[in-house]
């Protein structure tokens, strides 16, 4: 056999020179050897049958079953395998783990031996399977026992490298595949052609046909060529007509060799069950596993999401074993790699959805534990068959059931599966619950129980089997405890169903109460009705749709996390006293049918005179402060706030948001003028207080300093500059930065203001003014003095004393004429 994964390729050269060994020619014993071994097909007779050997199978079949220990064939491979061979179409029903992978495997390579099968002949063969891992380990027996063949295997499943796949598909002979994968080949790939297809099984073919894959299956078989042998198999068979209709079977010969069999499930399977609170399962859980360490557990529950959880918790609450998790939201890798682990482990712990329930064969399971009661007897048939596998495979399985769950024992034992009661020796149970509630405090696990409460509550609310799953029976508030949730996280769509459920009591109730006392005031209920037309028996309330009004309500009122509300509100309802009924509001029965609008709240609101967005401001005398700003109002908006309910029959509220957006920037800017009209005084204040210090100090020391009047008046050498502009040019930090533009603005805020000389100053401060273009200077004339020279004289002359200076200017005026 050859096979084209990526693993194959890993593993080094050997296989690969095998598959591009050059075709032998077939032999003229090769084709004796066929033509005796159909010529037995005839002959077979299941009874006869104590090893392989008696079949009529190939040389390379019976070396590669010899190899692999397959001796003396099981009930279903002695019954389906001789049929298969005589190429009728067969429908296989046998008991979990009774061998049902070799007896579409074993006939699967016959047939492709016996018509001579070559890779150029394309596809020959395809294996469907529900889940990846159990199409895996159904290629990996492949592998095993068609070692001798000469064909090519691929396993086409979802979550490995599609670019690999693709190119490989016209090379293949064999396709083990999952639904969805093998249909985006269909559809995507050119290189894939199975127009030549000689045999198709379906492995789990009830779980393939049901309604899960029911659109992918369907185009599936459109696209394959109906001239073929098909197989289906299942521990739980499909019989459903319309099923073997879509799948085109002609006559299929129904195989099972455990039908009269007083059990349905394997005898060396013990089965029990317990009753027990829905708070209780964790703590028994936790207990069973720190009690059975060296034991391989697979436990099983409803949602991947609690699956996620209760690893996560017990990995930090450390039970001493090895903990694995396998749910079909994780990485392809991972869910490969957790698998081979657990095949591998011998002292292991598995938490596991129901992609772990069927098929898969996992090494000496001794305990399969069923957390959450499975969705139907089927299901139960398939987790429980996870364990006393094979010839001489033994194993214990624990079903937990809550009170109201019991009844699904009568629909086991009305399906042949032995099961019994037991009880939990309470002195065992240890839950730790403390522990579980301080490890809680970490944010994300907490998320994780959150999502684990309702991933179950949803699945208990979305089962089909209403007398088992009774969401309303369920304790809610008890389950999330045991979960380490202190406060229990809100479940809309409960409440609203325990809403709608009063809500139609309630109406009932109405009904009943009216009709009584029509019926108490002495006349005919018929008579009444007819004669009292405007006042009806059935009134408007009483009808189902107040449900839905109800609905709306409970909508309107729950919006972002207002639990407390949704509380209150489903709280009162349940107080009210049935026998009592309540008349309902008018307004609420006259929207029994609307939609809630915007409009429809805003002209609520206003009815009862309630202003939005109003903030009422008081002084230290406690009399309300009007904020005039407020004034500022479209026509419209004042027409809507004074009450003028009609207005909003003809909004056009679009307009009304851009006038009101208009309407803001007014008030806005308003607001930012007074501010910096408060600003401004303040400064003010405060540089008039310095200036008047400063009046003081400055005639002081005027009078101490040299007299420089003497001196050139650099006004004449640099040029005069403006009185408002002078100071401002001096203080180049405020005006860093900013454009031309600034300086209009500043001036329209300072002719805004007094316009004293200080105003303007303050103003330029307050805002920063843009820099200042300095006055060009005007060049002074170059014959009077150079400034550069002037510099120097300036430095000179400030460090000389007045008699120096006076001698050294005399000297100057001297060398001048
Ligand atoms: N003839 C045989 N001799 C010995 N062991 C066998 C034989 N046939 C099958 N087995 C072993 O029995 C185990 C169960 O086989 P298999 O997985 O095919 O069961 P199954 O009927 O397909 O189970 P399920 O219904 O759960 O899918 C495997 O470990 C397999 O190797």
């Amino acid at each position: 056999m050859k096979s084209d994964t990526k693993d194959d390729k890993k593993q080094g050269g050997r296989r690969k020179i095998k598959l591009y060994k050059p075709r032998k020619k077939k032999s003229v014993e090769e084709d004796a050897a066929i033509q005796y071994l159909q010529a037995q097909y005839e002959k077979i007779n299941p009874n006869e049958i104590d090893s392989f050997k008696d079949l009529p199978l190939s040389q390379k079949t019976l070396k590669g079953l010899k190899e692999n220990n397959y001796v003396t064939p099981t009930a279903i491979q002695k019954q389906a395998i001789g049929y298969a061979l005589q190429g009728k179409d067969i429908l296989g029903a046998a008991k979990t783990g009774s061998g049902k992978t070799l007896a579409f495997l074993v006939p699967m390579l016959e047939c492709l031996f016996c018509k001579k099968w070559t890779r150029l002949d394309g596809v020959g063969a395809l294996v469907i399977s529900p889940t990846r891992e159990l199409a895996y380990q159904i290629y990996e027996t492949l592998r095993k026992i068609g070692h001798y063949h000469d064909f090519s295997a691929g396993l086409i499943i979802g979550g490995q490298n599609l670019k690999f796949e693709r190119k490989r598909m016209d090379q293949m002979n064999i396709l083990i595949c999952t639904p969805g994968r093998l249909l985006q080949h269909m559809d995507e790939n050119p290189l894939f052609d199975c127009s030549h297809l000689q045999i198709l099984v379906l492995d789990e073919a009830d779980r393939c046909l049901d309604m899960g894959f029911e659109a992918t299956m369907n185009a599936i078989i459109e696209n394959l060529p109906s001239e073929r042998q098909t197989l289906l198999f299942s521990a739980t068979q499909t019989k459903s007509v319309k099923d073997l209709v879509r799948l085109s079977l002609k006559f299929p010969t129904y195989v099972a060799p455990h039908e009269q069999a007083a059990t349905v499930t394997p005898e060396s399977l013990q089965q029990s069950y317990i009753v027990c609170d829905v708070d209780e399962k964790i703590g028994i859980l936790w207990s069973f596993i720190r009690n059975h360490l060296k034991q391989k557990v697979l436990v099983f529950m409803a949602t991947c999401k609690q699956v996620k959880y209760i690893y996560e918790l017990f990995c930090k609450l450390r039970p001493g074993v090895s903990l694995l998790a396998l749910y079909g939201t994780l990485h392809q890798e991972k869910r490969e790699k957790i698998y081979k682990e657990f095949c591998r482990k011998s002292n292991v712990v598995l938490f596991a959805t129901d992609l772990a329930s069927r098929g898969l064969d996992f090494p000496r399971v001794n305990w399969v534990i069923q957390m959450d009661c499975p969705e139907d007897v089927d299901t139960y048939i398939h987790r429980a068959g996870r364990t006393a596998r094979g010839f001489f495979g033994k194993g214990e399985g624990l079903l937990m059931l809550l009170p109201h769950e019991e009844k699904f024992v009568e629909d086991l034992q009305n399906s042949k599966i032995p099961i019994q009661k037991i009880a939990v020796d309470p002195s065992k149970v240890q839950a730790p619950q403390r522990k579980i509630e301080v490890l809680l405090n970490d944010g994300e696990l907490k998320q994780s129980a959150k999502r684990a409460f309702m991933s179950y509550v949803k699945s208990i609310f979305l089962m089909k089997n209403k007398q088992i799953f009774n969401v309303q029976l369920l304790d809610t508030d008890a389950y999330a405890r045991s979960l380490g949730l202190i406060i229990p996280p809100h479940v809309k769509f409960l409440k609203k169903q325990q809403y709608a459920q009063k809500s139609i009591e309630q109406d009932q109730d109405d009904a009943i109460g009216k009709l009584k006392s029509r019926t108490e005031s002495g006349g005919d209920t018929d008579q009444s009705v007819s004669d009292a037309d405007d006042t009806p028996v059935i009134t408007p309330e009483m009808k189902t749709p107040k449900k839905k009004d109800n609905f709306v309500k409970f909508d309107f009122h729950c919006n972002a996390d207002s639990g407390d509300e949704n509380f209150v509100q489903t709280d009162n309802l349940d107080e009210d006293p049935g026998n009592e009924p309540v008349e309902p509001e008018p307004t609420v029965l006259e929207n029994i049918d609307k939609p809630l609008t915007n409009a429809a709240v805003v002209k609520k609101l206003l009815k009862r005179n309630i202003k939005l967005n109003t903030t009422v401001k008081f002084t230290e005398e406690g009399d309300a402060v009007e904020d005039e700003r407020r004034d500022v109002k479209s026509d419209l908006a004042k027409q809507v706030l004074n009450e003028d309910v009609a207005v909003f029959e003809s909004v056009n509220f679009k307009q009304f948001l851009r006038d009101e957006d208009k309407c803001d920037v007014i008030r806005f800017r308003e607001k930012v003028r007074a501010k910096h009209k408060a600003e401004k005084l303040k400064l003010k204040n405060k540089k008039k207080e310095e200036q008047e210090e400063k009046d003081d100090f400055g005639s002081q020391s005027e009078s101490d300093g040299p007299d420089l009047s003497w001196l050139p008046d650099p006004d004449k050498i640099y040029g005069k500059k403006d009185d408002s502009n002078s100071d401002v040019a001096s203080e180049p930090a405020a005006s860093d930065g900013e454009d031309s533009n600034s300086d209009v603005g500043s001036e329209t805020e300072a002719s805004d203001s007094e316009g004293s000389g200080d105003e303007s100053e303050i103003d330029q401060k307050l805002h920063k003014t843009a820099k200042r273009k300095l006055v060009e200077p005007e060049r002074a004339p170059q014959e009077i003095i150079a400034p550069r020279k002037m510099r120097k004289v300036q430095d000179i002359s400030a460090s000389l004393s007045v008699s120096e200076a006076e001698a050294l200017a005399m000297q100057l005026l001297q060398a001048k004429k």
